[in-house]
């Protein structure tokens, strides 16, 4: 059975998508079998993982809303499998509001696979709706990237109590896998002033290693390649590969 994380902050680009294509890739590069699933219409996690949009004929919108079967829509990727996401996922709230067992839909379709994976992470729209919660009903943890900017704590309270929602109503044994502070400069007073509010909030649950601000970081996802693959020596690919020991160490594979 694999392990389970989505990665969700409705606040937008804190780091969601960069961790998700990173932190899997680096999970793979250790010889874990890793799912990367897309519902961010935005389809960012897709896209900066070297497949073309375009080009797909299937979708998780396909998957999620028509209930097509996983593996017929799951495509290899340099380093991961992915269920990639196009604009087309951005009717799926909608039409997801009238069906039947709407908060189950991604659970029911990762279970078909979870066998063959040892990690499922989740790429989330910035959002907490139902696709949000889908991905939270599925999931058996979630890492929150926060990135260390002012406000940066602002919407958490409202993150927190959607967890505690799916919790109560949909997936008990729902956890928070970490708290992961994310483009963080420590040239700057403001960075670790953030930091050390984190961790007074979150204690243990704050993951040691911290992603920094980094230019080569940002360029990776327009050559459709992980960070590990674009600049193996850079400071980026260092620290989610230490991310991914760490994401290891905690689930004892
Ligand atoms: N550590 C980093 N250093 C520099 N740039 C970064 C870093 N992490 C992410 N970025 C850049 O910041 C932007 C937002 O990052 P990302 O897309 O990962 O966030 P997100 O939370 O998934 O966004 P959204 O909420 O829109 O889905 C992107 O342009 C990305 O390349």
């Amino acid at each position: 059975m694999a392990h389970i994380i989505a990665l969700a902050n409705q606040k937008g680009g804190v780091g969601k998508t960069t961790t998700s294509i990173n932190l899997g890739a680096a999970l793979a590069q250790d010889g874990q079998r890793v799912l990367l699933v897309d519902i961010d219409a935005q389809g960012n996690a897709t896209s900066g993982s070297g497949i073309d949009k375009s080009e797909l004929a299937l979708d998780s919108y396909d998957v999620i809303v028509d209930g097509a079967a996983l593996r017929d829509v799951i495509v290899p990727t340099d380093n991961y499998d992915l269920l990639p996401a196009t604009i087309q996922l951005s009717g799926a709230e909608i039409e997801l509001a009238t069906q039947k067992q709407r908060e189950y839909r991604l659970q029911k379709a990762l279970m078909t696979v979870s066998d063959d994976y040892d990690f499922i992470l989740i790429d989330n729209p910035p959002a907490l709706g139902l696709l949000t919660v889908n991905a939270f009903t599925a999931a058996d943890a979630i890492l929150i990237p926060v990135q260390t900017e002012f406000y940066a704590l602002e919407g958490l309270g409202q993150l927190l109590n959607t967890i505690e929602l799916v919790r109560k109503q949909f997936n008990e044994s729902l956890d928070i896998a970490g708290i992961l502070l994310t483009m963080y400069d420590g040239r700057t007073n403001l960075a670790k002033q953030v930091s050390e509010e984190v961790r007074q909030y979150f204690g243990d649950k704050v993951y040691h290693t911290v992603v920094p601000r980094s230019v080569r970081l940002s360029e990776a996802p327009s050559y459709g390649q992980a960070i590990i693959d674009f600049d193996p020596k850079s400071i980026g690919a260092q620290v989610y590969t230490e991310l991914a020991q760490e994401v290891l160490k905690q689930y004892g594979n």
